[in-house]
């Protein structure tokens, strides 16, 4: 059976049609009936559908008669495309033996489709190029394979041309799975060695880990050993995934893709790219390279009614349950009162944790802005690590602050090149290459992470006309001249607005988070000042004009219902207020500092 087994993922840049081309090839293997069918069938959380982007990497075992007469298990492993789960595509494609790289036809390669190559090459899978969206009239199909073949030395010819909207080409792709990737190797008297690709958390049977089995062979009532931990489990059940259903089987052997259950409760205790292997008969070679997922970016997460910190924790507590990368623990803000420190594997996790509380959980949050983590050595030749600007040291104790940098590369069409570099240049840039491929130049900086964060990839989109792309990756820590900058409102530093900064940009930055402040803090019947302060010295200032704003001036004659909208718009804005000191301030104003990159400009 072995041999009719092909496990393959599908990997490409957001947005060029992984999951519609994945749909397709689960309708063509009639997997699913059209009727069961729903859009977008591998992103199996609501959020997901919503928001368009896959982020937890599924898994689905299809049947298929190929042109051959033979008939094969094809388990297709998805992954997330985006660059915040990149340790997640990297654990799905350990799984599978091939890819489909789809690379859209209007597009051409992008900053995500040369990083999912690479990493496909790592794993020495074979790599089926598939140049998707061919029924837009702006497809130029042959153009993106030579492309193709001149950034990642595969052949043109070995492009499938491809729609994964009308269907076509697809039976050229479960061809290509089938003839150009091998079934996979493993010995099913060996002892076990399965890689945990990802995992889910169900209510009654606790975690249940995504398997692919490399050697050996696993069944229910084995004691199973999760490696790193050392930790034992009875295995209750066994199975292979189905679509939209979990179906049971008698074992897994090697090559197989499946799941297993054995009351497992904590998600640490089963983490992506763990190994597990049999109590009783231990394999010597677990899978490479396990690292836990480690949050790189963190952000204040505070109810906006006090009343609500047990619920958010109950909140942050179930969450964590299906993420393992979710970190969080209590802290208490002047301006905020009390709430939790999460921490996130970038901007879009933080993202999505915020919308996914809101909503699944019915909680109304304030988030301050996102912060990388700083290392500081004090003068006493202690090391300390600050995730919260709020925290740093008086500046006369601290020896030397050094902050993370990330390898930045971009893509773009070389008429954006000039533009860009002075962006990179703006955010503290250091080139490292610039390579051309074609018409389009790859380029490669170092950049402290803490710059990219808030608004780097909205301008780099805007400068480019939406053609440019980028990926990234921590490179490690060095030196900065950084500074911490308090914001007062009305004489009183609200500490949930301190920032650090590279101190030849507080004042910029400083100045433009006081203007939007200004903006932001609705009138009061008192002026109230804004200012930006490094120790002691001001750095900004702005005030806040006396005089309530009356939101009906602007409707004059009857029209009742949009004087309503205006009024409930008004309710809406005061449900996020937070009163520092005499001063009601909106949630907006907690993240001013995403937008103030942007004047800074
Ligand atoms: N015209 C056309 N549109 C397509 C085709 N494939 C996908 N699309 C559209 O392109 C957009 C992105 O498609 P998705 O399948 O969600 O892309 P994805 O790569 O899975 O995106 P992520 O999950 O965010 O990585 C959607 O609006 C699709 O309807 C195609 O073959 N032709």
């Amino acid at each position: 059976m072995q041999e009719r087994i092909r496990n393959f993922s599908i990997i490409a840049h957001v947005d060029h049609g992984k999951s519609t081309l994945a749909d397709r090839i689960l309708q063509k293997t009639r997997a699913v009936s059209e009727r069961q069918m729903r859009e977008q069938f591998l992103d199996s959380l609501d959020l997901e559908r919503e928001r368009g982007i896959t982020i937890k990497a599924a898994a689905v075992r299809l049947g298929y008669q190929a042109k051959d007469g033979e008939e094969y298990i094809l388990n297709l492993i998805d992954t997330p495309g985006h660059v915040d789960f990149h340790y997640e595509v990297s654990r799905a494609l350990a799984a599978v033996e091939g890819v489909l790289l789809v690379v859209d036809a209007t597009q051409g390669v992008e900053a995500q489709t040369v990083a999912n190559f690479f990493l496909a090459l790592e794993h020495d899978h074979v790599i089926i190029p598939v140049i998707n969206k061919i029924d837009l009239p702006s497809a130029r199909p042959e153009e993106v394979a030579l492309e193709i073949e001149e950034t990642f030395d595969i052949p043109a010819e070995e492009c499938i041309f491809a729609s994964g909207k009308t269907g076509e080409g697809v039976d050229e792709v479960l061809e290509a799975v089938v003839r150009r990737i091998p079934p996979p190797q493993g010995d099913p008297d060996a002892p076990l060695k399965a890689l945990i690709f990802d995992s889910i958390f169900d209510a009654y049977q606790g975690v249940v880990p995504y398997v692919r089995v490399f050697e050996g062979t696993v069944k229910p009532g084995d004691v199973i050993r999760i490696w790193s931990t050392g930790k034992t489990f009875e295995v209750d059940r066994t199975g292979v995934f189905r679509p939209g259903a979990l179906e049971r089987t008698e074992k897994l052997g090697p090559g197989e893709v499946g799941w297993l259950t054995a009351g497992i409760r904590e998600i640490g205790d089963a983490q992506v790219g763990d190994t597990v292997t049999l109590d009783a008969n231990p394999t010597d070679a677990p899978y490479p390279g396990f690292k836990p997922a480690k949050p790189v970016v963190f952000a204040g997460l505070y109810p906006v009614d006090t009343q609500e910190y047990n619920k958010l924790r109950d909140a942050l507590e179930k969450l964590k349950l299906n993420d393992a990368a979710l970190d969080f623990e209590p802290e208490t803000s002047e301006a905020l009162g009390f709430g939790f420190r999460v921490g996130f594997l970038g901007l879009l996790h933080a993202e999505i944790v915020q919308e996914r509380l809101e909503r699944e959980f019915d909680l109304n949050l304030i988030a301050t802005a996102p912060s990388v983590i700083y290392k500081v050595t004090l003068k006493s030749g202690e090391e300390i690590e600050v995730h919260n600007p709020s925290d740093l040291p008086d500046p006369t104790l601290i020896e030397e602050i050094r902050e993370p940098y990330v390898r930045l590369s971009v893509y773009t069409p070389e008429d954006y090149v000039g533009p860009i570099m002075q962006l990179l240049q703006e955010k503290r840039g250091q080139m490292v290459t610039m390579n051309y491929l074609g018409k389009r130049v790859e380029l490669v900086y170092e950049v402290p992470f803490g710059e990219i964060l808030y608004d780097f990839h909205d301008r780099l989109k805007s400068l480019s006309r939406g053609y440019a792309s980028m990926d990234y990756e921590q490179i490690g820590y060095k030196p900065g001249d950084l500074v911490k900058v308090n914001i007062l409102v009305n004489g009183e530093p609200v500490d949930a607005l301190a920032f650090i900064a590279h101190r030849d940009k507080a004042q910029t930055i400083g100045r433009a988070i006081v203007e939007k402040l200004k903006d932001v803090i609705p009138r009061q019947q008192f002026a109230v000042p804004i200012q930006a302060a490094i120790g002691g010295k001001i750095i900004a200032r702005s005030t806040v004009r006396a005089l309530r704003k009356d939101v009906l001036a602007k409707c004059y004659g009857g029209d009742i219902t949009r004087k309503k909208k205006l009024l409930e718009k008004q309710k809406e804005g005061k449900r996020r207020m937070k009163a520092i000191g005499k001063v009601e301030v909106p949630q907006e104003a907690f993240l001013a500092v995403l937008s103030a990159g942007k004047e800074e400009a």
